[in-house]
């Protein structure tokens, strides 16, 4: 037994020797207490494999064992309880698409609403889509929803006939980090008014101290992980088989408990294909729902924006599994990333260091500390305002939050962020994204982003890229009467390079699939598109990027790679088909005369049908060359091994179907390459 094993529950902790071995909780200078790696670890390695203490579903929407006391009522009052209480809310004027926290998977369209086992009849649709929906809803309502399951009050300990639930104690939440509730800080004010509103308004919480509640909900917060839970899947993996010391009977019961949930979820289950949190832009609305999660030890891992951990959601076992994305030396903090690993704006690929501090300041209490958020915002470059060479560029630097020039050292803020111009920045930062949603949506199986979209995305795009990002917010449509001629969008910042892989995935996949393939190479628009593919996946995604963020570049990178990938297999190919010989009238007669069959059943349809043959492989028009060559290059010398290395410890079908189109597309460019 090592030193540290005896003093902790690893009750949770299904590789319980590897992980013990591999890790220690410590104070940390920066980041407090967090878990450090005490020997060294190489990239693909698995450090922790854990099941949730608590977890239960984001959006109730029936009275089951999971949610006991969910009623539509009640859930109604406690979301305007936080609506009422969020100051933010009178500030906004328009749902903007960057909010990517909880409130992201809110939907209000739920068809299970009407369970027959929800025992409040009232139609309390609560949509109101004409003002803005709190962040905090539905993550608080949620987590005080949740917090009833494990302080019932008493004289409603009935509800589930559970002879478990009854028996079932709070589990020990002394363990989980949160923030202060004399902090001053808008959201865990918030909190502590909606807490202290719903124990005096609603009369099921007439037995709780509000204070209790709010660090509760402040723990799930500053702790708990959003995953999209497959109940039928999370009940195969049968929780129970956990081993159970006496000591913790009361988890074990929490456990059967949330078994006994899954199965009778199950019975209304239409759930789809499991979602991992790397891919969760492949993720479908009808399938897996999300579920907050708080893991005992998956919690104590520092977050950082360049993390040396990725953090896997298995949903067959309902587990998460942490795996090293790089060598880790024996005495380093362990981290993993706490913002969506996705491109999602305040996610890792796009944004700012501000834009990703801000994010974590409102949700996670905290001013991030990491080398990346201390450093040079490689994401937010511009030219230097003085001009002082033409090739100069000013970085914002997150240590003092001030710009620098690299050459003369001018802290003089560039123009595109000029005070009276601090719109500019962050109107073309919410445009991109927008558009990107619009695009994606369409794109993951929901038909393709709408016609109107793909009519006016070029246009729209190149504007921005040119001289847009001065309009005023409600002036979309290019009148120029408000624009402020200004230069364009720095060829450092992040939505430089973003705007240009919207660009591809329209020239090399929209346009065609709109308007026809034949025009789209009449006007020669696969070329532009491979050159702004090329802008996006090498100089942004791989120069900027990939070596502190490598397994978020490359996720990035594949919406733009997949159709890139599919045009050049395309483009490089000519179908081939084997028809077989007709047979003559003359051979039909003869072969029905020394038949003895007198009837002629012989017709067209006796001709065997083509027979298609492996395609002919052409050479690839010499104007593709140069992006196609550099695009492979990065992506199967560099990428692909750094990849499989990550994913070798546990395989992805997703990665693995990755690898293979990879594999199949460079071979392909080589077979060309040796053509010409
Ligand atoms: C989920 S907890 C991590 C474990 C926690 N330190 C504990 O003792 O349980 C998140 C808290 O850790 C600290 N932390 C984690 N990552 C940090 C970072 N990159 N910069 C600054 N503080 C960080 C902050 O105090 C944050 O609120």
């Amino acid at each position: 037994m090592t030193d540290w094993e005896a003093d902790y529950d690893f009750e949770t902790v299904i590789n319980r020797n590897e992980f013990i071995d591999t890790v220690e909780i410590k104070e940390c200078e920066t980041v407090g207490r967090s878990l450090v790696a005490r020997r060294s670890i190489s990239r693909g390695d698995i450090v922790l494999v854990e099941s949730p203490l608590l977890q239960y579903f984001l959006e109730p929407t029936c009275r089951s064992s999971l949610s006991p006391f969910y009623t539509k009522q009640l859930w109604k009052t406690m979301k305007e309880i936080v609506q009422s209480e969020d100051p933010s809310i009178e500030q906004r004027t328009t749902t903007t698409t960057d909010d990517k926290s909880h409130s992201s998977y809110y939907s209000d369209d739920d068809e299970e609403s009407d369970y027959s086992n929800d025992d409040d009849e009232s139609d309390t649709s609560d949509d109101d889509h004409s003002t803005p929906n709190s962040s905090f809803n539905p993550g608080v309502p949620a987590a005080m929803l949740a917090f009833l399951q494990l302080y019932p009050p008493p004289a409603k300990s009935h509800v589930t006939d559970s002879a478990h639930f009854q028996r079932a104690q709070p589990p020990d939440f002394d363990f989980f980090y949160y923030p202060s509730t004399e902090m001053e800080h808008s959201t865990v004010q918030l909190v502590c008014r909606s807490a202290k509103r719903v124990v005096q308004e609603i009369d099921l919480y007439r037995h709780v101290d509000p204070e209790l509640l709010s660090t509760f909900i402040l723990k799930i917060y500053g702790n708990a992980h959003t995953v999209a839970l497959d109940r039928k899947a999370n009940h195969r993996s049968k929780l129970t088989t956990l081993t159970h010391s006496k000591k913790h009977h009361r988890r074990q019961t929490i456990y059967a408990h949330r078994n006994e949930d899954n199965q009778q979820d199950n019975d209304n289950d239409d759930n789809g294909a499991a979602v991992t949190t790397t891919t969760s832009w492949g993720s479908s609305s009808t399938g897996p729902r999300p579920s907050i999660a708080l893991m005992l030890w998956g919690s104590k891992f520092s977050h950082a924006c360049s993390p040396n951990l990725l953090l896997q959601y298995d949903p067959p076992t309902n587990t998460m599994v942490f795996v090293a994305t790089r060598a880790i030396s024996a005495g380093e903090v362990l981290t993993f990333s706490y913002l969506p690993e996705d491109e999602s704006l305040g996610g890792l690929v796009c944004g700012s260091t501000e834009g990703r501090r801000a994010k974590l300041q409102q949700f996670k209490f905290f001013d991030c500390a990491c080398d990346r958020c201390q450093g040079r915002d490689g994401s937010r470059g511009a030219d230097c305002p003085e001009r002082c060479i033409s090739a100069a560029s000013t970085w914002y630097q997150g240590s003092t939050r001030t710009w620098e020039c690299e050459q003369c050292h001018s802290t003089a803020r560039p123009s595109f962020v000029l005070p009276e111009m601090e719109k500019g920045e962050s109107y073309v930062e919410r445009m991109v994204t927008g558009m990107a949603t619009k695009v994606r949506n369409g794109a993951n199986g929901g038909g393709g982003p709408s016609n109107s979209v793909v009519h006016m995305m070029e246009t729209y795009l190149n504007n921005l890229l040119q001289r847009g990002h001065n309009q005023g917010d409600s002036d979309d449509d290019n009148d120029g009467g408000d624009v402020v001629a200004a230069a364009a969008i720095p060829q450092h910042h992040w939505t430089f390079g973003y705007i240009h892989g919207l660009l591809a995935i329209y020239h090399v996949e929209l346009f065609p699939r709109t308007f026809g393939k034949g025009l789209a190479s009449q006007l020669g628009l696969t070329e532009t598109g491979f050159k702004e593919a090329r802008i996006y996946i090498v100089d942004f995604l791989h120069k900027r990027l990939w070596s502190s963020n490598p397994v978020p570049a490359f996720f990035a990178a594949w919406h733009v790679l997949s159709p890139v990938i599919q045009a050049v297999m395309d483009g490089t190919e000519e179908k081939q088909y084997f028809v077989p010989v007709k047979k003559t009238k003359a051979s039909r007669r003869q072969v029905t005369a020394t038949s003895d069959d007198d009837t002629d059943s012989s017709s067209d349809s006796d001709d065997e049908p083509p027979v298609m043959l492996d395609p002919l492989v052409i050479a690839m028009p010499v104007e593709w060359n140069a992006y196609i060559t550099d695009m492979a290059d990065v992506v199967t010398n560099q990428w692909v091994p750094v990849i499989k290395e990550i994913f070798a410890g546990r395989s992805s079908v997703v990665v693995d179907d990755m690898m293979h189109q990879i594999q199949k597309w460079s071979n392909r460019v080589n077979e060309c390459k040796a053509l010409a």
